[in-house]
């Protein structure tokens, strides 16, 4: 998807000089970018083969991660730098903590998944580390590290949905209702929001800010491929030593 890079945004400039923020975080993030972006599993939800059992574990697994990322947007709201911004982001949150908390209601109903599963259950290790690198980030980060990671969780959906919803919608209505809620022109505007407003604030950032930027763009990625692998098969590989800490 990418072509893979590893130098600085400066040294990336200098092979195409207008090129965007974004599309360098992506291209340093190879080949975990494209790994979670063209996962197996995502494309098990659009062509008809997704099995149940591994639908059901994505579900809870989700549901924890979603309210860690509603956690995430709290502290963005705080630390976004206008009205203008923490308007884009207040209005995704509500989504989240409505229209798509109800989605996962109906769902664990129709996959037989009850509240006391959902509700009490423990992260596997792909969540915890998500919980950990969003909450980090977001917390005790700069609005731009937060930023980041929600950069990479909702461009890889955004990328996957489309692509997706090109195909005839599977029956199962929580298939199909995830992949729309992920290819719907609302969702894309807040995707490119996301984007422009990275592409805005991170070109002027110091290169040691950045460097952390494409490290948290490029951890995001792998644990967004192992969370579906985790889901798909049951179990992931841990990360690679890159991401482990010192
Ligand atoms: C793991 C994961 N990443 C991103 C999204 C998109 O919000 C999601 N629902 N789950």
């Amino acid at each position: 998807m990418s072509t893979p890079f590893d130098g600085s945004f400066q040294d990336f400039l200098a092979t195409t000089p207008d090129a965007r923020f974004t599309a360098w975080l992506a291209a340093r993030a190879e080949p975990y970018w494209s790994e979670a972006t063209n996962h197996v599993f995502t494309r098990a939800i659009g062509d008809g083969s997704m099995p149940e059992a591994a639908y059901a574990r994505y579900l809870i697994e989700d549901y924890t991660f979603i309210t860690d990322l509603a956690s995430t947007l709290g502290y963005l709201v705080a630390k976004a730098p206008s009205m203008q911004s923490k308007s884009r982001l207040s209005a995704f949150l509500a989504l989240l903590t409505s229209e798509e908390n109800d989605y996962f209601f109906r769902s664990f109903k129709a996959l037989g998944v009850a509240p006391e599963i959902y509700e009490t259950a423990a992260q596997g290790p792909v969540t915890r580390a998500f919980a950990d690198l969003l909450l980090t980030a977001s917390g005790k980060g700069i609005y731009a590290e937060g930023l980041t990671c929600l950069l990479c969780a909702e461009w890889c959906y955004l990328t996957w949905g489309r692509r997706e919803a090109q195909k005839p919608r599977p029956g199962a209505f929580y298939l199909a209702e995830w992949i729309d809620l992920h290819a719907v022109q609302g969702f894309e505007d807040f995707v490119s929001w996301i984007q422009e407003e990275m592409n805005r604030i991170a070109p002027v950032l110091p290169n040691e800010t950045q460097e952390k930027l494409a490290q948290l763009f490029r951890h995001m990625s792998a644990l967004e491929a192992a969370f579906f692998e985790s889901a798909f098969r049951g179990t992931a590989a841990p990360l690679p030593n890159e991401f482990q800490r010192p």
